[in-house]
This record gives C-alpha cells, sequence and structure tokens, in this order.
C-alpha cells in the first residue's frame, strides 16, 4: 500500500519527530529531499533559470532552503516573496545568501521551473492574488511546475478540487502521502508525486486513506491448492440481465469466470440462461448453493426481487446497477455495494455533480449510512468501509469508462468474494484487477469494449501473481 495521512495526524507525528531533534532539521531534511527532485528534473543546474513561489508558512520555508541550494550549484533563483513581512526570515536570508535575488514580476519566457511553495499542509483550499495570476501566467508560458508538499489550493484532506489551484508536474511530498496526492480529483493536480523520506513513519498513526498497489494483490490473492476441488474454490451465483438486457448478463458471467471461484451459476431469467450457457459453457443454469451473488447487472424491472433472493441465501452479495436502488442498510452481512456517482447520488438523494466534486467524502458517508461495504466507480475506485482506511485504486485507463465495463467488474468481484475474500478485499482486488485489465487490452492506449476487459483479466492477474516479490521500499 502507499498510505496517505490527514493533516492532523501529520502535524500530530510532527511534533512528536520534532521533539527528538534540533530546531530546524525536519526543514532542512524536507528542502535537501525538495532540492534533490529540482535538480534532477533540471538535469544542469548550472546557469538554469529557477522561480520560487515563497508563501508565508513553512511551506515557503521547505521552498526558501531549496533555493538556497539550487543557487549555490549555480542556478539563476529568483524568489516571488508573497507577503515579505511573514515569510520564513532564516530561509530567505540563506537563500538570499546564496546569491537568489528577489522579484515581484518574473518574465516567464525562458524559466526552467517553477517552485511552488505558497502553501502547503496549512493552506486553505483555493489561491488569492498575487499568487493565482502569477501561476496562470507560469502555466501559459507552459513552465514546469515542481510542487511543495501538496499542489498549493487543493483541499489536502478532502482530495477536492476547488479552483484556482496550482497544477503541478511533480509533487515533492514529506513524510508520508496526504490524501490529495492519491485521491481523485485532487490528484490530477499533484502530476508524478515523489515521496521524500524525513523521518516521520515511526511517529504516524494509522492511514486513513491507502493505495492498492500490485504486491498488496498478489499477498491477497486466492490461490488454489492440490486439494482444492470446484466446490472449495467457491461457486459465485450471478443474477444479472433481462430480456431487455441480455448482454448484461454474459459481461457479468465473464467477470466472475475470469476471477479465483471454481464455478458460476447463472441464476437469471430461463430466456437469459439458454442463451449464456450456449455462448458461456462452463457456466450453469439454475439457482444452487452458492458463497457470493452478483445481482443487478441489467436486470431491470426484476431487480428488487433479485435482490431479496440473493439476500435471502444469507451469503455475501454484490449489489449493482439496477439492484442497488433496492438496498437497505443491513440487508446483507458482508455486501458490497458497486455504484458509480450518478449511482451513489441517487442513493443519497443528493446530484451526481456533488459526488463528482468530492468522492472520497461521499463514498465513507454511503459506507456509514448504507451499512455496507462501497465501492465507489470513477477515474480512480474508491473502496469505503466504516472504521476502516479507504482504498483508492487508480489502475485503470479511460478507456475504461466503456458501456458494460461494470457488469464486468461486479462479476470478478462476485467471484473474489466467493472465494473468500471479505467485501474490502473483494472489492479493492477486483478494481486493481479489472483496471490492470482494461490497460492491457488497450495496449496503453486504443478503445476496448468490456469484452476485451473481461478477456485481459486472467492475463493481468498471470502478470501481477508471477511478478517477483519484492517488497515495495514503503512496506
Ligand atoms: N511542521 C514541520 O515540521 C514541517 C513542515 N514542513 C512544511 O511545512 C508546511 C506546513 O507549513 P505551515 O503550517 O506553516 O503552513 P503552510 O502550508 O505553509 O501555509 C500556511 C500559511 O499560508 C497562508 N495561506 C493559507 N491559505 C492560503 C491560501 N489559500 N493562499 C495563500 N496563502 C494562504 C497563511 O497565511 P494567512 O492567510 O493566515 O496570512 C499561512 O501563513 C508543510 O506543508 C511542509 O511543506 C516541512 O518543512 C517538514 C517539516
Ligand atoms: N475516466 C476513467 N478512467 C478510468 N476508469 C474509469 C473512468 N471512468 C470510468 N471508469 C471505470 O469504468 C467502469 C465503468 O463502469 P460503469 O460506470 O458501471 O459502466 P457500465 O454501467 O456501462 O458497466 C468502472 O470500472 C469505472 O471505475
Ligand atoms: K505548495
Amino acid at each position: 500500500m502507499r498510505y496517505a495521512h490527514t493533516v492532523e495526524s501529520v502535524r500530530r507525528a510532527e511534533a512528536a519527530l520534532m521533539a527528538t531533534l534540533p530546531a530546524g532539521a525536519l526543514m532542512q531534511r524536507a528542502a535537501a529531499g525538495l532540492a534533490a527532485v529540482c535538480i534532477d528534473v533540471l538535469g544542469s543546474v548550472y546557469g538554469a533559470r529557477v522561480v520560487v513561489l515563497v508563501g508565508s508558512g513553512d511551506n515557503g520555508g521547505d521552498a526558501l532552503y531549496a533555493a538556497a541550494r539550487l543557487a549555490s550549484r549555480g542556478a539563476a533563483v529568483e524568489l516571488v516573496v508573497l507577503k515579505p513581512e511573514a515569510a520564513h526570515p532564516d530561509g530567505l536570508a540563506a537563500a538570499l545568501r546564496a546569491g537568489a535575488r528577489r522579484t515581484d514580476k518574473p518574465a516567464w519566457d525562458g524559466v526552467d521551473l517553477l517552485v511552488d511553495g505558497v502553501v502547503g499542509i496549512g493552506g486553505r483550499p483555493g489561491l488569492r492574488d498575487p499568487a493565482r495570476t502569477l501561476i496562470e501566467d507560469a502555466r501559459a508560458a507552459g513552465t514546469y511546475v515542481v510542487a511543495v508538499d501538496v499542489p498549493s489550493g487543493v483541499d489536502v484532506d478532502g482530495a477536492t478540487l476547488p479552483e484556482p489551484h496550482v497544477t503541478a508536474d511533480i509533487t515533492v511530498t514529506f513524510g508520508t502521502h496526504k490524501p490529495a496526492l492519491l485521491a481523485a480529483p485532487a490528484v490530477r493536480a499533484a502530476g508524478w508525486v515523489q515521496l521524500v523520506d524525513i523521518g516521520l513513519v515511526p511517529y504516524l498513526d494509522e492511514a486513513g486513506l491507502e493505495s492498492v498497489e500490485s504486491a498488496d494483490v498478489r499477498a491477497a490473492y486466492p490461490l488454489p491448492s492440490g486439494e482444492s476441488h470446484k466446490y472449495t474454490r467457491g461457486v459465485v451465483g450471478v443474477d444479472a440481465g433481462s430480456d431487455r438486457y441480455a448482454g448484461a448478463a454474459e459481461l457479468c458471467v465473464r467477470g466472475a469466470q475470469a476471477g479465483p471461484a471454481g464455478m458460476v451459476r447463472f441464476g437469471g431469467p430461463d430466456s437469459v440462461a439458454a442463451e449464456i450457457v450456449a455462448r458461456r459453457p462452463e457456466a450453469v443454469a439454475g439457482r444452487g448453493r452458492v458463497q457470493a451473488w452478483v445481482v443487478g447487472s441489467g436486470t431491470a424491472d426484476r431487480a428488487d426481487s433479485a435482490l431479496r433472493a440473493a439476500a435471502a441465501d444469507e451469503v455475501p452479495v454484490v449489489v449493482d446497477a439496477d439492484a442497488l436502488a433496492y438496498w437497505r442498510p443491513g440487508m446483507v452481512r458482508g455486501a458490497l455495494l458497486t455504484p458509480h456517482a450518478g449511482e451513489l447520488a441517487r442513493m443519497l438523494d443528493v446530484e451526481r455533480s456533488v459526488v463528482e466534486a468530492a468522492p472520497l467524502a461521499y463514498a465513507r458517508q454511503a459506507a456509514e449510512r448504507l451499512d455496507a461495504t462501497v465501492l465507489l466507480k470513477g477515474s480512480n475506485t474508491l473502496i469505503a468501509e466504516r472504521d476502516r482506511p479507504t482504498r483508492v485504486v487508480s489502475t485503470g485507463t479511460p478507456w475504461l469508462a466503456t458501456a458494460g465495463a461494470g457488469d464486468v467488474l461486479a462479476g470478478l468481484a462476485g467471484s473474489l468474494l466467493a472465494a473468500g475474500l471479505p467485501a474490502r478485499d473483494a472489492g479493492s482486488l477486483a478494481a486493481w484487477l479489472h483496471g490492470a485489465a482494461s490497460r492491457r487490452a488497450a495496449e496503453y492506449g486504443r478503445p476496448i469494449t468490456a469484452g476485451d476487459v473481461a478477456g485481459a483479466i486472467p492475463a493481468a492477474t498471470a502478470a501481477v501473481l508471477s511478478a517477483p516479490a519484492t517488497p515495495a521500499p514503503w512496506a
């Protein structure tokens, strides 16, 4: 996992760490890491033109000490000090001593790098003038932007993206990720995120948000053993499709067949079942004992009765699409709800745009109110569960936004549930593999269908399971 901590949690850890260190040591660690990334970006530092936007807090302090390092290596550094009376005094003195000079209006033409030290974790969302105009001018000139800790103006904890804000090419963050650096929409402003170790990790409490990585998928994927037979691997029941949406049923079955369960039972209407069995002969038509159900994809006006029938089996259920409208809190223990933003908005009785602007907050609110694990689909997918860190998955390509892709995901999640994973893990692995399969199918850049995604899941699974088990550096 990559972990993100809230501002409050970072502040607590920083206070504990700072108590063990000489004054200013932490800022020097941050500035050294920041300068190293800037040097990497510049390639050749001597003679490079660097503009540094300096805000009035410690974020500006980090930027000033990094500016001093760049200036001492021969960069032509210009400091735009936004509130001179409040700038970090020692940092400013160090930068000026090293040869940086002050300006109010940089000429952006020929600037190699802009360092955004306007605000960090102490910032309020949005940007005021003159920072706002300076950033706009720099962007219009195509200047490369490195943000310090977070892109200034984003909502650090809520991961929303109020206007205006800095859009960075690289964000150099300190100690741990912040929610805005992992979750949409704020993550879109961060660019490539570089984490600098400042010794904070031992002092951090549990993360509020965690990003699922390939090593996590590898560690949790349910593998068959020599003793396995199809029933011990789990049977997943699919009640999907209708005369009008027969395709949804097939896509859902294909998603389920691409997962670890040993068997897929198709429990939808007979007219659809005949077609499913003809096209996917490994599926067994008719209801029977299952370890998990997938209900709702394309069920149209059967959704209510289909969900009730699945709930009566008292096994975990993936509740998708049409069935979401009939979900009642507490209906099934261990349920995984898989709405997109529009479906979640209807469940919470708010506008879709409101959910899209703040998916992290609404996924969490939904998990509380709906008393279930909620997988909110989108450009990155969130898996929220009450009292547990929220998960984020960002393996998908935008080509995945194609009709039927959600049916495949629901089937795959059901297969992982039937194989014994709890809802939060089943949702995380399903979203990760579904996204990875979409990239593979799209060959990193061409249109795909939902069927292509289903077809690519086994290869995406093989790739992640067979990768060498080197632990991630942060693990
Ligand atoms: N603590 C540590 O040990 C370490 C911390 N580190 C670094 O410190 C950073 C946190 O520093 P911080 O707490 O000083 O707050 P910071 O983000 O600079 O902003 C506060 C200032 O900004 C202003 N301001 C607010 N909103 C604004 C807006 N929208 N637009 C414009 N201005 C705005 C506000 O001024 P005001 O508006 O109140 O006049 C206030 O003065 C952290 O992100 C990391 O980079 C590292 O060195 C590692 C060690
Ligand atoms: N911009 C995007 N980038 C990456 N993945 C996306 C994007 N938009 C949607 N997705 C993914 O595409 C899938 C679409 O599912 P869904 O909205 O249920 O479609 P359908 O109902 O047609 O099956 C989800 O897995 C979602 O996470
Ligand atoms: K910043």
